[in-house]
């Protein structure tokens, strides 16, 4: 039997639109004053639609579609952090999230600092923080500004420290939403690098990328999704091969 799997069945995510649907005094008094049309009332999103997916230890899957078919939805709802309304979320393994990677960060702290909270978010101890923490440090680049409030820092600077927690701690199942553009050109390289090496280590990989080349390098299956659905899915070659022979628009 597999340690590590991914299963859903017949799973249906909508996106609520009431938080859209709220209308503003000012729109009430202009529509009011019949200076504007009253606000149609917006639908629910309906993102993922029955969907049903397999993936065993061992597989490196990429996900591709265009813009708005649900990728980045599917990833967040293996995550666990989007509730579905129906259907069966079935996980086996231990969940490394690369995407939002500065979740968690507080401005005000210094950069030491944000490592603890940031390493507890992901599950490790003060301890274990506290083993890595000259490595994360180190891997950032980062020098004396360590232990200056993150406010202070550049957004090159906030995106290394981000990225270098993150990829500290290794996880079973990785979860990866188009490669983080880290930093500039060198650390770029060097980030490249640690993202190989933790997808190495994964049993389960699932990548989200516009980028078929690379997704094609590194996957050995590929998934191809269009309006919260999948439409084709199967070996690297042949799905690039369906994608581009049906001109499927990836952008
Ligand atoms: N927070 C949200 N609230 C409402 N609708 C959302 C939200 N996030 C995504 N959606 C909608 O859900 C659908 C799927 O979006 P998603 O971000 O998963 O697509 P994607 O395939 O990752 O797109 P992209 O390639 O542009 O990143 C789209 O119709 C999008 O408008």
């Amino acid at each position: 039997m597999d340690n590590c799997y991914i299963k859903m069945e017949n799973v249906n995510l909508y996106y609520p639109s009431h938080i859209y649907n709220a209308t503003t005094l000012k729109q009430e008094v202009f529509s009011f004053l019949k200076l504007q049309k009253k606000k149609e009332k917006l639908e629910d999103v309906h993102a993922l639609k029955n969907f049903n997916l397999n993936i065993k230890e061992g597989e490196k899957v990429g996900i591709i579609g265009h813009n708005g078919a649900g990728k980045s939805t599917l990833l967040k709802t293996i995550a666990g952090i989007y509730p579905i309304k129906d259907g069966i979320r079935d996980i086996r393994g231990e969940i490394r999230s690369l995407f939002d990677l500065s979740l968690g960060f507080d401005l005000e702290s210094s950069g030491r600092e944000n490592i603890m909270y940031r390493g507890l978010l992901l599950g490790e101890t003060p301890k274990t923080i506290k083993e890595k923490e000259q490595e994360i440090i180190d891997f950032a680049e980062l020098g004396d500004f360590i232990d200056y409030p993150i406010r202070s820092y550049s957004s090159g600077m906030l995106v290394r420290l981000a990225f270098s927690i993150s990829t500290s701690v290794a996880g079973e199942i990785l979860l990866l939403d188009e490669v983080i553009a880290a930093g500039d050109a060198a650390f770029h390289k060097k980030a490249k690098k640690r993202m190989g090496d933790l997808m190495d280590t994964a049993k389960i990989l699932v990548f989200v990328s516009h980028d078929l080349t690379t997704i094609q390098e590194i996957c050995t299956r590929i998934i191809l999704m269009e309006h919260g659905r999948i439409i084709a899915d199967g070996d690297p070659d042949e799905i690039v091969h369906h994608y581009n022979s049906n001109h499927f628009s990836l952008n």
